[in-house]
């Protein structure tokens, strides 16, 4: 296991240099669409036969000829390459903001998946590197590549690798009686954090698992509930005597700042925020809330109470041994612009009103 591999498989990625993945069976060599110019394509793939790796929903939102429903947006598809699917074409494939001004080509073919976990990991990695899930593939590895195994890639995630990094106090507005901690693993570039607000008082705390949201937390978007809903989970954890907020690093709820705001593009095109994530080739949440679990078993917390109105964070929490002895709901006034988001989370992700 290496994570050094993931580490420079990622920053590979970012640059538009090949990265192969194998599992010592086979092995499959990717070229990130998003990243590549044409002369690493032609580099890359002289003979212009390399498939194109997509994600399931982008390749539904493609309508691909012969595309069998695949279980979720997020499996892997191959597309098979004629002469004429160039970069140009091949980047219309993968990139949804172009879908209503390109007419596409076609009819595109897809062909049985080469290698389907090594397919499925080249999708997760491009998910964490933050750029478009599609790839040219190739079935052997060149020279120089740098390589890669799809346990660097879940060890990328994983959260039993977390440890406790540095702790301080930290009074803040709404609750001066507070502490923070800050968590890291050697791989994962975002450190999570997690306060402490007020003192423990032998009840389980009351917790609020709080998702990265630049552009709510920070920048006071009103597209989300993201902002109002982290300063009152503050107010309501310090009213509650004492219990704990996480701050997770799950920007864009696991996608990414760029990839988010490709999804509100997206949306300024009409698009709902489940719509606009399957047609960029993402899960409506990539999320994994076993990092939240293993942050609170490393406070020594493995019975809750917790702020949300998401019941997949409850089951997460619970799948990853921590008990949830109460819902507690976490509404906020809508505005103007988040009203339809809020309606989607409520008609289309199961979140409880
Ligand atoms: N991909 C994507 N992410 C979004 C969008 N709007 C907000 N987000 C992200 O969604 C996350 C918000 O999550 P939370 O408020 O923690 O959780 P939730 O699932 O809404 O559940 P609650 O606990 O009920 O608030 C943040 O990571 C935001 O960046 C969107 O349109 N697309
Ligand atoms: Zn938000």
């Amino acid at each position: 296991m290496s994570a050094r591999a993931a580490a420079r498989a990622i920053d590979a990625l970012r640059r538009g240099w090949p990265v192969a993945i194998g599992d010592g069976a086979a092995v499959l060599s990717l070229l990130a669409i998003e990243t590549a110019d044409p002369a690493r394509l032609a580099s890359f793939d002289p003979e212009a036969r390399a498939p194109v790796l997509l994600s399931a929903g982008r390749a539904a939102t493609l309508k691909l000829a012969n595309q069998r429903e695949a279980a979720t947006p997020d499996a892997p598809v191959m597309v098979d390459r004629a002469p004429w699917l160039d970069l140009a074409v091949a980047t219309a494939l993968a990139d949804p903001q172009l879908d209503l001004a390109t007419p596409m080509k076609g009819p595109f073919a897809a062909i049985p998946v080469i290698a389907p976990d090594l397919a499925a990991a080249a999708l997760q990695l491009a998910r964490i590197a933050g750029i478009l899930p599609a790839f040219f593939v190739r079935t052997d590895a060149a020279d120089n590549e740098v390589s890669i195994t799809p346990t660097d890639i879940a060890a990328h995630e994983d959260a039993a690798r977390l440890t406790i990094a540095a702790r301080a106090r930290l009074p803040v507005e709404g609750a001066e009686a507070t502490e923070i901690v800050a968590f890291r693993t050697p791989e994962m570039p975002g450190e999570h954090v997690a306060l402490l607000i007020g003192a423990p008082d032998g009840r389980p705390p009351l917790v609020r698992l709080h998702s990265e949201c630049l552009t709510g937390d920070v920048l006071g978007s009103l597209k989300c509930d993201c902002g109002p809903q982290l300063r009152a989970a503050i107010r309501e954890i310090e009213r509650s005597g004492w219990g704990i907020l996480l701050y997770l690093r799950q920007e864009g709820r696991g996608i990414g700042l760029i990839n988010k705001l490709r999804a509100y593009a997206l949306q300024d095109q009409g698009f709902d925020t489940v719509d606009a994530n399957t047609r960029l080739g993402f899960a409506i949440d990539a999320r994994d809330f076993a990092v939240a679990a293993r942050m609170l078993t490393l406070l020594g917390q493995c019975e809750i109470r917790l702020l949300t109105n998401n019941p997949a964070k409850v089951a997460g929490l619970e799948a990853a041994g921590v008990r949830v002895i109460e819902r507690v709901p976490h509404h906020l006034p809508p505005n103007p612009h988040n009203e339809r988001y809020l309606a989607t989370k409520r008609d289309r992700t199961g979140h409880q009103l």
